[in-house]
């Protein structure tokens, strides 16, 4: 069994794989290192023989967690580097170092299921959108503030929205004009969310007409799913990605 974890700015996604037949062992979601530790470890009977890692934070947060890791679990984790290009994708940065490592893996994992041209929507922390035409060539892509971002821009630099976590989960019921300073900017920034990939969609077609896929991945990807019902959500399309960066057996 392997461990593979996606580390992103607020969370790391982790799971726990057969490397002969991909079949998932478990898996979650945490925000920090000793919680990874304790969920993983509280998985019955698993014995690590790997680990691979994607992570956008620092390259000092990313070697103490795979300092962790050898720790609990006794294995040497690969972390994902950059790469000019791989399995028939090239990099469309200026400077392909620049480009983050979780767009990078989603979009090789992208192209690779859909043999063709692909564009990314993937909203967490932050929204990105990729674009990868049918030759592989990387295009580039757009990063803007997600829900949690915006949320909290919001509260920040007012002083009268405030409101609880419970609250807002209430006020996503429905998208109709807020009656209440919750339901205002819960549904205003779900709103701004849909706007974001309607856009990356209308430019796709610009490029490629209606011949390309649409993938939406993220913690946040639910919350714009009716507004492009065409894509295709794939929550581990970053693992996807990454098993192709490192491969381990
Ligand atoms: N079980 C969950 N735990 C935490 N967040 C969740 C969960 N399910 C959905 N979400 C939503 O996912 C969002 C975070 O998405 P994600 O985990 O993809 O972000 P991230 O990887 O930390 O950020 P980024 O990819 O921008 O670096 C939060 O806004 C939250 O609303
Ligand atoms: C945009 C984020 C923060 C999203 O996780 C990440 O992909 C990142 O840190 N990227 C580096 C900047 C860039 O992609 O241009
Ligand atoms: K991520």
């Amino acid at each position: 069994m392997i461990l593979e974890l996606d580390c992103g700015n607020s969370f790391i996604k982790w799971r726990v794989i057969h490397v002969a037949d991909a079949v998932i062992e478990g898996g979650g979601i945490v925000d920090s290192d000793q919680a990874l530790v304790a969920e993983v470890a509280a998985l019955a009977s698993v014995r690590l023989t790997g680990c691979r890692i994607v992570s956008v934070r620092s390259e000092e947060e990313t070697d103490a967690l795979c300092a962790v890791i050898a720790q609990a679990f006794a294995v040497q984790a690969r972390v994902a580097h950059p790469a000019r290009e791989m399995a028939g994708v090239r990099n469309g940065y200026e400077d392909y170092q620049r480009l983050g490592m979780d767009r990078w893996l989603a979009a090789l994992g992208a192209f690779h299921v859909a043999k063709g041209a692909c564009l990314v929507i993937d909203l967490g922390t932050a929204a990105k959108a990729d674009f990868v035409a049918a030759d592989g060539e990387h295009l580039g892509g757009y990063i803007c503030p997600g829900m949690p971002l915006m949320r909290s821009q919001l509260r920040t630099h007012t002083r009268r929205i405030r409101y609880d976590d419970a609250s807002a989960e209430r006020a996503l019921t429905s998208l109709l004009p807020g009656r209440s300073t919750v339901e205002a900017v819960e549904r205003g920034c779900v709103l701004m969310l849909q706007g974001f990939a309607r856009t990356q969609l209308e430019q796709a077609r610009a490029l490629w007409g209606e011949d390309f896929t649409v993938f939406l991945t993220g913690g946040d990807a639910p919350l714009v799913r009716e507004a492009v019902p065409q894509a295709r959500v794939v929550p581990d399309l970053v693992f996807v990605g990454l098993a192709m960066a490192c491969p381990l057996d």
